[in-house]
This record gives structure tokens, sequence and C-alpha cells, in this order.
């Protein structure tokens, strides 16, 4: 045993109805080491790191961290015992301060000033700038995950859990991040760290454990594999390459013309004149860093806000008056970022979920009445067609992991056979091996026909995806360019001056 060992889980199982989720794990994290857990969506990574951090209880096995037994009964107790979480999704409050949100999350906080000099001092120390007095509706999303990490690092954690926290960053944003967790890991901390990208795992972590189907399958050192090489471990069998063949651009299906929108909420931004054109049997990529106006896009083409008249034409046919209802039954679909509350009800079954944007089109709502075995026939096609991990079509969404979520909203959406689909961040979350096949769908349903607007920040998907090319950039969206010609550093250059992305850059 050379480096020493800070965590240890032997044996850990945790079940759930009708899954495994945990399954006889073990592993050890040694001090000062960044240690990547890589899985599949459904792996059981969420849950292995939610039984560190007190929220859930293992069914078996034991833990131990710095040689003491590790039984946290609730996340307070783990943070006393010295491990920190920074979450996917962010508990800030928008309306108070920085100071102000990380106070609330301590015992027993300092005197305020004394709290924004502690504050100062840890960003300057680990290079993460961050005024103390501004407030959270200000923030980008890297700001505020800023806080959440200054909030962990004020407890001196010795183990530091981190759940995918590069899928809302900036490129730039990213990379201070991971200067970051160098420091803190040559400091001595350890860092347990969660993510899809798989690059980025070779590139920044010392060790990496598999897990498959809730066990643990592998353990290796990721810098000495290729991506794929990791991806094959994940899933247990080779990766396939996508299929980019047989799409040609036809006629024009859905047109904006100088749509302009004001902002949904005070943190919301403003259209500005958005004006684009889509063509059967293409793929419009949409780059931004997120808050330049993403959501208010895809509000105003599904229907949820109403536009200006003209605003909005498919086939040639006005459809800026109209809801999301008949947007749908005209052949234009939607499928928003936030899919637990927004593109999915958590507490509703798959069944039920399908009929929140499928009744009409699937005809499974008909004069008002619910054909629920149409429904429950659906919910099980998408399942089928989309390898969502789940029981079945009776589980509550909530029930799912976030990539399988993600599958299944992506596959509700695909088998309507839409005239144009639009999606949000549609790989958000989701596992190399899953991520391809959300892609692959939406290119074969571009090669079927179809138009299709990829909204995203990752703009390795985006090129990978797109035929043309535009950014979204405080509400304004830049000319396409065809995606072929584009540099990185171009397309830096059309993203210039987006929101965050100066300040992320310093
Ligand atoms: N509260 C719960 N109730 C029922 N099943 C659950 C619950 N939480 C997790 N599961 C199930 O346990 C399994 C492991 O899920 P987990 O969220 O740990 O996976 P993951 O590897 O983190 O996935 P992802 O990468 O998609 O986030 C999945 O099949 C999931 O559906």
């Amino acid at each position: 045993m050379g480096a020493t060992e800070v965590f240890q889980a032997e044996g850990i199982g945790k079940s759930y109805p009708g899954v495994r989720a945990n399954d006889d794990v073990s592993f050890t994290v040694t001090e000062g080491e960044i240690h990547a857990l890589l899985g599949e969506n459904g792996a059981g990574k969420s849950t292995l790191v939610k039984m560190i951090y007190g929220l859930v209880r293992p069914d078996d096995g034991r833990m131990s961290l710095l040689g003491k037994p590790h039984e946290p009964s609730d996340p307070r107790a783990a943070r006393a015992a010295g491990v920190a979480m920074v979450f996917q999704h962010f508990s800030l409050f928008d309306a108070l301060t920085v100071a102000e949100n990380i106070a609330l999350g301590m015992e027993n906080p300092p005197l305020r000033r004394e709290l924004s000099a502690r504050i100062t001092d840890v960003s300057n120390e680990f290079g993460l700038p961050l005024n103390p007095a501004r407030r959270i509706a200000t923030l980008s999303a890297g700001e505020r995950q800023r806080v959440e990490i200054i909030r962990c690092l004020l407890q001196n954690p010795r183990l530091l859990i981190m759940d995918e926290p590069t899928s809302v960053l900036t490129p730039q944003e990213a990379e201070l991040l991971f200067a970051t967790l160098r420091k803190l890991a040559a400091q001595g901390t350890s860092i347990l760290y969660i993510s899809h990208k798989l690059e980025e795992i070779r590139t920044h972590c010392d060790r990496a454990t598999i897990l498959r189907g809730g066990k643990v399958v592998d353990s290796c050192d990721p810098r000495a594999h290729s991506a794929r090489e990791l991806a094959a471990m994940m899933v247990g069998g080779e990766m396939r390459d996508i299929d980019r063949s047989g799409r040609q651009a036809g006629e024009v299906l859905l047109e904006l013309k100088d749509l302009s929108m004001a902002p949904a909420s005070v943190e919301g931004t403003a259209l500005k004149a958005v004006s684009l054109q889509v063509r059967a049997g293409e793929i419009l990529g949409i780059g931004g860093v997120a808050g330049n106006g993403q959501e208010e896009l895809l509000a105003a083409l599904s229907g949820e806000v109403r536009n200006m008249p003209g605003t909005v034409v498919l086939d040639g046919n006005d459809l800026s008056a109209t809801g999301p209802d008949q947007r749908r039954l005209a052949g234009l679909l939607a499928a928003p970022e936030d899919r637990l509350g927004h593109a999915a009800v958590p507490d509703f079954s798959l069944t039920d979920n399908t009929l929140l944007t499928a009744g009409t089109r699937k005809g499974l709502v008909r004069r008002g009445m619910i054909d629920h075995s149409a429904a429950r026939a659906y919910a099980e096609e998408v399942i089928a067609s989309f390898d969502v991990r789940t029981p079945g079509p009776g589980t509550a969404a909530r029930a799912l992991s976030g990539g399988n979520l993600q599958k299944f909203v992506i596959g509700r959406e695909v088998l309507q056979a839409p005239r144009v689909l639009v999606v949000n961040q549609p790989t958000w979350g989701v596992d190399a091996a899953a991520a391809a096949a959300v892609r692959q769908s939406l290119l074969n349903l571009a090669r079927d026909g179809a138009g299709v607007i990829v909204i995203s920040q990752d703009l390795d998907e985006l090129m990978e995806l797109s035929d043309r090319f535009c950014a979204l950039n405080e509400g304004r969206l830049s000319p396409p360019r065809p995606t072929e010609d584009l540099t990185l550093d171009e397309i830096g250059l059309m993203l210039g001056g987006a929101h965050g992305m100066a300040e992320a850059a310093i």
C-alpha cells in the first residue's frame, strides 16, 4: 500500500424496487487523488456517492474514512466527517448574495464581514474569482458553481465529491475548475469525480473506477487508455461509429422572421430579431453559453410563449398565434433542457408522461378521453427503441437515472415523426454510448426528411451533428455558417463576447 488511503468502500449494496443500484461495490480513494467514477447512465454512480454523502443508506457493506467507520446518517454527519459534495443542480437562492447563500449552509456562520473575507481568501487561493457581495441572480452558471465549490472548501474537506461539474461550464470555465482541483489535490484533498466526458477524465484524473449494472467491472489509469477504450469498458462492448450519411437539404420547412420576445423572468434574456430557416433533411446547430436566450428560443418555438404575427412559419403556415398542442399537430415538436419538471412530470409514470406531448399527435387522447393502453404501448415503444433502462412504463419519471430519462424524453419526440424537432442540450448528462444513440436518432430523423434544430453548449456535439452553425449571444442569433468550413477559433469568435465568456477567460 503506497499512498495513504482516505476513503474505502467494501461490498456496498443498495436496492430499489426492481433495481440493484449498487452490488458488492469495493474501491479505495487515496490522498490527493482525482478519482473518476465512470459508467453508463443508471450504472449506480449517483447512488454510490449519495451513500458517501449520507443522503442514502447502504443495505450492505462497509465504508471507512480516514481509517474510521463511515456511516453518515445525514449530509450534516458526512460533512462533519470531512466529506463535501458539489451537486449537478445548484441549490442557491437567486435573491440573496454569495455570502448570504454560503452563510445559510453553515452550521455556525461567522459574522458577515469575516465570512466575506474568508470567501475572498479562499477564492484568491484557489483561483476562483468571486465577489461575495454579488447577487446570485446576476451570476453565470460557472460562477454559481464557484459559490458551491467555495462553500465546500470552507469546510476543509478531505474528500470532495463532484457530480458532473463541467456539464454547465464553458470550456474556459472548465479549465479554471481543473486548475482549482489540481491545487486542491496537491494539498492532499481527494476528489471523487463523476463525468461522462471521457476526454476530460483522461486529461485530469489519476484513477478511474468503472461501474456497470451496479457492479465495479474495472479500475484503471485513464491516462493509459483512449476514450474509446474507456467507453468500451463502460458498456462491455465496442462503440459504434456515428453514421452521418444520406442527408440532403430540401425545401424550407421552418422559418423564423425577426422574432423578438421579452424575457420570461427578470433573470431571462430577451430575443432580439432572431431570423433563421431550417430545411428538410438538415440539422441547424445553435451554440452559445447558457443564459443567452436558449430557453426563450425554445419556448418561442414550442408555443409555450406566443409570438408576433408572421414570426414563426412552418410549411408556409403562420403558427405564431398557436399554442403547443396545435404546433405539435402541425409537426413542430420540442424537447426542453430541463427534463425533470419541464420535459417530464417527476411523479407521473412514463406512460402518463407520454401524454404530455404525444397525446394528440399519437392519438393517445381522443375527444378528451385517454387511451391508457395506447399510451402504455407508446411508452413501451420509446423504452425499447431508445434503450431506456427501467423496470417498465409504470415507473415514475423521478426514479430513472438522469441519462435514461433524457433518452426517454428525446425518444418520445423523435418517434412522433416531427416535421421539425427542436432540442435543447439533447445529451446533457447522457453517457457516451447513449449520447451516440441520441445523436444518431437526430441524424436519422434528418435523413428521413425532417428539419432539426440542436441547441447545445457542447461544441463537439454541434460540430458532429450540424450542417450549419450559428451562435446565440445575448438574445441575438448570428448568421449561419456551414459547419464544414468552421475552425474552433472561428466558432470562438462567433461566440465571442457571449455572457460569462469574457469573465471566465480571465
Ligand atoms: N430513488 C430511487 N428510486 C428507485 N430507483 C432508483 C432511485 N434512485 C436510483 N434508482 C435506480 O438505480 C439505478 C442506478 O441509478 P443512479 O442514478 O445511481 O445511476 P447513475 O450511474 O448515476 O446514472 P446517470 O449517469 O444517468 O446519472 C438506476 O436504475 C435508477 O433507475
